[in-house]
């Protein structure tokens, strides 16, 4: 579990992040998203102890992360692929972690194997494509087996091949009671991966929620309904305060309700003897509800300056 009460980062006159106050739980993965400069890193780094908070505070388990009597074991993160040193091998540099946290030597070959680094462990990280460097910072992150995992935009670099391994390795984390809190810019893959996200913009927490919730309040929910008789409906939708849009492409005999729900608007269409010949549903993507919400974070920071 992590938790953060009024977490805030001044850098000068400048508040990267802004009395942030939640919890990630375990169990499920949850994706941090915000655009860039939002405070997404800054936020990871406290939570890890890398970065002091300005006010506020971050617990791993309970406690500071500076408090934690064996950190690796309680808390992995991967928060920059090029921190190993380009001279060592994978080997070398995740034994030497290993070493100085007290972590048997067999993890090592234990984690290089989940990251399919085993072939190259003996070759100089150096020589790495940021893919392999990538999986290099999972490892480590996974070698004190620890119930808490940040995982700061782990895909970049990945190839098709390596997201799917990545998100089948995150959500077996999650499945197994771990705390999984990760971040992406790729809203299809973070649709596909997380349970639960949290939304930031400008520092600030926008949404904290179920991402089918997140995608549910999402304005462009819609239902498409087809009719041969569509104008005999029209001022009954109208009358339940439902609003509507053409549907591109349809003849005319279709229209986009917004706002409604199929059983509502299929009930509508039975009491007034309409026949219906389309019913159905375009769920929005969380990619549409995202850019909502952080417009939305945008216009307020735009009114309300940093
Ligand atoms: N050491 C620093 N000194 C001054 N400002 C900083 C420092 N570190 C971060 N910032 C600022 O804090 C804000 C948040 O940055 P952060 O890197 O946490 O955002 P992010 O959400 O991770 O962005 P991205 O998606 O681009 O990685 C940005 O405005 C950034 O310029």
């Amino acid at each position: 579990m992590i938790s953060m009460r009024h977490l805030t980062k001044k850098h000068g006159a400048r508040t990267a992040v802004e009395a942030l106050t939640l919890e990630v739980r375990p169990g499920r993965v949850t994706g941090f998203l915000g655009p860039n400069g939002a405070g997404k890193s800054t936020t990871m780094r406290m939570v890890m102890g890398l970065d002091a908070p300005t006010s506020g505070q971050a617990l791993v388990n309970g406690r500071p992360y500076a408090e934690l009597r064996h950190p690796l074991r309680e808390a992995g993160a991967l928060l920059d692929p090029r921190s190993a040193h380009p001279g060592r091998s994978a080997r070398a540099h995740l034994t030497g972690m290993a070493r100085s946290n007290g972590i048997p030597a067999a993890r090592v070959t234990a984690v290089l194997d989940t990251v399919g680094l085993a072939a190259v462990a003996g070759r100089r990280v150096g020589s790495f494509s940021l893919g392999m460097r990538q999986r290099l910072g999972i490892a480590a992150a996974l070698l004190g087996d620890p119930p808490v995992l940040l995982l700061d935009e782990p895909v970049n670099g990945l190839d098709p091949d390596g997201v799917r391994w990545l998100r089948e390795l995150v959500r077996g984390l999650a499945a197994e009671g771990r705390t999984v809190f990760l971040s992406s810019h790729l809203m299809s893959e973070m649709q596909e991966t997380a349970d639960h996200v949290v939304v930031i913009g400008r520092g600030r927490l926008i949404a904290d929620e179920p991402i089918a919730s997140i995608i549910e309040r999402g304005s462009r929910n819609t239902i498409r309904i087809r009719s041969p008789r569509l104008g005999d409906l029209l001022p009954h939708l109208a009358g339940e305060g439902l609003s509507m849009r053409p549907a591109g492409g349809s003849g005319g005999d279709a229209i986009l309700v917004l706002g409604g729900t199929l059983a509502a608007v299929g009930d509508l269409a039975f009491r007034h003897g309409v026949p219906v010949h389309e019913l159905s549903q375009r769920r929005a993507s969380l990619e549409e509800a995202y850019m909502e919400l952080t417009a939305s974070s945008v216009e307020y920071g735009e009114r309300d300056p940093a």
